[in-house]
């Protein structure tokens, strides 16, 4: 059935007006003032709302097998989280175990991703390497639609790989058209710091974020973008929580290097005090990597999404209940790392960027949607409000108010990090796919109205770093003959 939004402020990353928006089929039809509604159309009204490209989250693990137990939300209560929050899209992360097939690993999450309520798509992760892995990987671009592939600079002895592997990985990459994306801690040093916090007496949460200083963020982060450079290819940096990494970013794009930084929601307004709570399940329940960091990054990042040096907000969605954190009672480095997120990232970012005026709406709707979108080769059909795109809208009502509280939450853990935020600025209504996902604060989207998202290889980020490379090459020197 065809629904006109009527009335509304259509914001798109480039630019807003007044305009209604007519979707059927799945897509979006027209975009005009005063369009008519078709016999039989449904009519929201969006009068004093904003019309936005539903969001899209790049960074989540749903049901994801990790750190002796599996994250809580699976890919229909995360999903239709998402959608509650105005999140149309999601970005999983295929996992391979040590010496699996990448082949095998994307049928897995295949089938546990067939619950999703929205779109999703997803990274492929080279947690291994081998000239299977390197084969493999044409495939996973070609036929599976993945033109992504994530390295884990941390978690020693189990996703980790090492530089070898990374340059290996991120020069292939670049020979399929693919971006690398890299989780950028020094997992050596981490390791290290969190033997000496345990030495030392220090078991509690707070030594999760002792052992894992900005400084082992900012190392592997420039380390991974010197090591893309020298390989060919672009690089996505994940989660970038710290000023010197976000430093590192800006400096390597100032340079000519195409170089991307995602902050997540949680840097954004949660800092590491948190750690030092007293009571254990609270600070426990903030355990995630990189941690919060003290204050003073956040201004960084919040500049960096304002002058362009960072595109995108994600969340990491990583959810785990009470009784999953408390495997690490005792001892921090077991405690399973994640925090949730999804329901959140819009209102949060809303209230914390938009109405300070740290963000234009139009910088809201590019860092949580169209850059993304553009990144992934998935743009215009994904992030934006354009005749031909995916009819995945959100009615936004910057009037409308709530206070955060894990008591109302989708998401199937007990606590949430944002408890007590208040938000001002909601989505009220979502559509996915042409259809209401979500509205009157009830989803409507049902288990398996999701569709799997493929993308296609974008050659030219490569094409143009090797055309430049050969240009500037070390040449030997032509010189004349020397006679003996
Ligand atoms: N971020 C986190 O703590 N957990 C999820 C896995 C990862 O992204 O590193
Ligand atoms: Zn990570
Ligand atoms: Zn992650």
């Amino acid at each position: 059935m065809p629904i006109l939004i009527r009335g509304g402020i259509v914001v798109n990353h480039d630019h807003s007006r007044p305009a209604d928006v007519l979707v059927d089929g799945g897509t979006i039809t027209a975009v005009g003032r005063k369009l008519d509604a078709p016999k039989g159309a449904e009519v929201i009204e969006a009068d004093g709302c904003f019309v936005l490209p539903g969001g899209i989250d790049p960074h989540t693990h749903l049901e994801m097998p990790f750190m002796g137990t599996t994250s809580a939300d699976d890919f229909e209560s995360g999903t239709k989280a998402a959608l509650s929050g105005g999140t149309t899209m999601v970005v999983d992360f295929c996992l391979p175990g040590s010496g699996q097939s990448l082949l095998a690993a994307y049928q897995e999450w295949r089938h546990k991703s067939e619950k999703a309520a929205c779109d999703y798509g997803f990274h492929m992760a080279v947690t291994w390497w081998d000239k299977p892995v390197f084969d493999e990987m044409e495939t996973v671009v070609k036929t599976y639609g993945i033109n992504t592939f994530k390295h884990f600079l941390a978690y020693k002895g189990a996703l980790m790989v090492n530089d070898d592997e990374l340059f290996a990985s991120f020069g292939r990459c670049a020979g399929l058209g693919a971006l690398p994306l890299v989780h950028a801690e020094n997992g050596d040093v981490v390791f290290r710091l969190q033997q000496h916090y345990i030495d030392i007496g220090v078991t509690g949460p707070e030594g999760h974020s002792y052992s894992r200083p900005p400084e082992v963020e900012a190392e592997a982060t420039n380390r991974a973008i010197m090591i893309a450079d020298m390989a060919g290819s672009q690089l996505y940096v994940v989660h970038t929580s710290s000023r010197e990494a976000h430093e590192a970013i800006a400096r390597a794009r100032a340079a000519g290097k195409r170089v991307y930084g995602e902050p997540l929601i949680q840097h954004l307004v949660l800092d590491d005090r948190e750690y030092q709570n007293k009571d254990w399940d609270y600070a426990a329940g903030r355990v995630m990597s990189p941690p919060f960091r003290d204050k003073s990054n956040q201004d960084s990042l919040w500049a960096g999404l304002a002058a362009g040096s960072l595109q995108v907000v994600a969340t990491d969605h990583c959810a785990f209940t009470v009784a999953q954190k408390r495997m690490g009672l005792g001892d921090f480095r077991k405690i399973p790392n994640g925090t949730g997120g999804l329901e959140d990232r819009m209102p949060v970012l809303w209230a914390a960027g938009v109405n300070t005026g740290r963000l234009t709406k139009e910088e809201f709707v590019a860092v949580t949607s169209a850059n993304i979108a553009r990144i992934l080769n998935v743009y215009p059909r994904k992030g934006a409000v354009a005749v031909g795109s995916d009819a995945d809208l959100v009615v936004w009502d910057p009037g409308a108010t709530k206070t955060v509280t894990a008591r109302k939450q989708l998401s199937r853990i007990e606590y949430n990090v944002f408890e007590g935020h208040e938000c001002r600025g909601l989505p009220i209504v979502t559509l996915s796919g042409g259809r209401i996902a979500w509205a009157e604060g009830q989803v409507r989207a049902e288990k398996g109205d999701g569709r799997y998202v493929a993308r296609d290889p974008f050659p030219a980020a490569a094409v143009a770093n090797a055309t430049w490379k050969e240009l500037t090459r070390p040449r030997a020197v032509q010189r004349l003959e020397v006679t003996p």
